[in-house]
């Protein structure tokens, strides 16, 4: 059992990172593959309430693709990956936006907002948040056209600030309209990447379901604690599919600016609470420099 001592022991470690990320805005990326019962899921509404509490700015940007592969099943639509990135019909396109804005966005505010009044939804369409512009998948170092699928060009940060600056905690779907008004469906990972950058975020966690970034995926023994973004950048070639937009959004988070980007796992409960208020952090962490690389858990 634990005793008073190390209770206040641990409770102690928060407050140098407490005084680090207080006001600060950390983007938090939810994947859809950590949306896995419903016990991790209040686990993780529950962390980031305890961040707003704490006096940090979290701003959710969530994913959704298992439960859009699910309705897409469910009506009869087919679709495929290409380097990671889901090929975009039209009709597609439709169930995207209606499953992660009116299914995933509505679940995830229903459940911060079991703590209080603090979640406020909104999609990449609402007040200009985000504008897309069409982009290619890159297959075998080729450009491949797959459909309604965007990249982020443009955010507009107060359509999020304004949410900040009220007290609450915006969680972002990322569907989000080209310059003529035409809506595509952009990786989460991409848009957390975007948005961290547009904000100025002291930190982007993304959550996902492995440890974190592995060196020789599966070798479990490889798993990498600390990567710089010159590294990250050499070993992106060698990645797997839904790793690449990840990692790409690490990438473009730390050259954009921000201090530091994470890879966490989500099936593990409370992991957002582990990496910002612990020493020793969880996952993999990513940063502009060259860090000494850690290999292995608890490294
Ligand atoms: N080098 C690697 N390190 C860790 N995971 C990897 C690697 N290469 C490929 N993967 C795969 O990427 C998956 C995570 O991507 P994805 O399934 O798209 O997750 P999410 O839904 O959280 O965005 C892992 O479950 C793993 O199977
Ligand atoms: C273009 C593209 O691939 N979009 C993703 C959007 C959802 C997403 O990124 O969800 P996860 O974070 O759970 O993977 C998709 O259609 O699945």
């Amino acid at each position: 059992m634990t005793t008073p001592g190390a209770k206040a022991e641990i409770l102690i470690e928060a407050l140098p990172w407490l005084q680090r990320f207080r006001d600060k805005v950390v983007v938090v990326k939810y994947g859809g593959n950590a949306m896995v019962d419903d016990a991790l899921k209040r686990a993780f509404a529950q962390d980031v309430v305890f961040l707003k509490l704490a006096g940090l700015h979290p701003v959710v940007v969530h994913g959704g693709g298992p439960q859009i592969a699910a309705m897409l099943k469910r009506l009869g639509i087919e679709t495929e990956f290409r380097g990671g990135l889901r090929v975009t019909t039209p009709e597609a396109m439709d169930v995207v936006r209606m499953v992660l804005v009116g299914q995933v966005q509505r679940e995830l505010v229903g459940l911060v907002n079991e703590h209080g009044p603090l979640a406020v939804g909104l999609s990449g369409e609402d007040a200009n948040l985000l504008t897309a512009a069409r982009r290619p998948a890159v297959v075998d170092g080729e450009p491949v056209d797959i459909g309604l699928v965007g990249d982020i060009v443009g955010v507009n940060p107060d359509a999020v600030l304004d949410i900040v600056r009220a007290g609450r905690i915006p969680v972002i779907s990322t569907v989000a309209p080209d310059v003529d008004g035409v809506v595509h469906n952009v990786n989460a990972d991409t848009a957390a990447g975007a948005v961290a950058v547009a904000l100025g975020a002291e930190k982007l966690v993304v959550l996902t379901d492995v440890e974190g970034l592995y060196a020789d995926w599966p070798d479990r023994g490889s798993l990498l604690r600390r990567i710089g973004a010159e590294q990250l950048e050499k070993l992106l070639p060698e990645l797997d599919s839904g790793m690449v937009p990840k990692m790409e959004a690490c990438l473009r988070a730390v050259r954009g600016g921000v201090p530091e980007a994470h890879v966490i796992d989500g099936r593990l409960a409370h992991s957002v609470l582990l990496e910002v208020f612990t020493s020793e952090g969880v996952g993999t962490m990513v940063t502009a420099g060259e860090p000494a690389d850690r290999t292995g858990a608890g490294a």
